[in-house]
């Protein structure tokens, strides 16, 4: 992939044409945008409980409801069930009780290509990358196609404008070593929503960042929000919270509550 002359923009976040062309449908026919742009909920708990083998109560009684184009920060201190609520989302942990929808998916006894069409349609971005050594920034972001059948043209074509949203089109050739803490996680959230899914999980994207990428991590996360992905992100970072106007809540012992709605 051809360098780029000028360096990537950093106060402005390119949108993939694909997902353009979603937001130009939406505007066309949807009404005003609102924080809620949609009635149907989009992640659904019902007095969810989560215990792990050895006796860890991870979540207790945790009820929540997210429509579509909603954008929800998860506070709270180490060990307080945040990642655990995200893999329950994603299906990798069971819940023992309540009732658990995402996307129109019950996922109680959810398996198999049930669940791996579940899987599709969450983008899930984790504080340590989780990007392969050994292929480049292209591959890395082009492999989630790839596993999902498309053919080669199509993810020529997808890759260059979900590069370029993340400002990272210049370095489609580097190997993850080569690039910064910052640039990897932009990768990771290429990788994400490379697939355009309607849910988007950010298990503490910027835990590993500095102020000024954590603040460009989460203008990318808002951008993405605002052409209609549900978003969730955990955070430690309570300045990160504080300097923006979307709902929160926070986990504590496994419990939920309500800080900003
Ligand atoms: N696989 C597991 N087996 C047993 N207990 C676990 C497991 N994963 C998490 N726990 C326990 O469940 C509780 C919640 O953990 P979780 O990782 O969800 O917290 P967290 O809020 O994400 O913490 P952190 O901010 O440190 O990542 C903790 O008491 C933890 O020890």
């Amino acid at each position: 992939m051809a360098p780029v002359k000028s360096p990537p923009d950093r106060r402005s976040v390119h949108l993939p044409s694909g997902i353009r062309a979603q937001q130009r449908a939406a505007k066309a026919t949807s009404k005003p945008a609102t924080k809620s742009a949609s009635t149907t909920p989009s992640v659904s708990l019902r007095q969810v409980g989560k215990t792990y083998p050895d006796g860890s109560q991870a979540l207790i009684d945790v009820s929540l409801e997210l429509r579509k184009g909603d954008f929800l920060f998860i506070t709270g201190p180490s060990g307080a069930g945040k990642s655990t609520l995200l893999k329950l989302l994603y299906g990798q942990e069971k819940f023992d009780s309540g009732s658990l929808t995402v996307g129109g998916f019950n996922l109680a006894n959810l398996r198999g290509n049930q669940l791996a069409l579940l899987r599709r349609r969450i983008g899930i971005i984790f504080q340590d990358y989780k990007l392969i050594p050994r292929r480049t920034v292209a591959e890395n972001v082009a492999f989630v196609l790839w596993a999902q059948g498309y053919n080669r043209k199509e993810i020529s074509r997808r890759l260059p404008p979900t590069l370029k949203m993340v400002g990272l089109q210049h370095k489609a050739d580097c190997f993850p070593s080569q690039l910064s803490g910052g640039e990897q996680q932009r990768v990771s959230i290429a990788r994400a929503v490379v697939g355009m899914p309607p849910l988007l999980l950010a298990d503490e994207p910027t835990g590993n960042l500095d102020a000024d990428n954590s603040r460009q991590v989460i203008r990318i996360l808002k951008k993405l929000n605002s052409i209609g992905i549900t978003v969730i992100v955990t955070t430690h970072d309570e300045h990160l919270v504080r300097t923006s106007n979307f709902p929160v809540v926070q986990l504590r012992d496994g419990r939920l509550y309500q800080v900003r709605s």
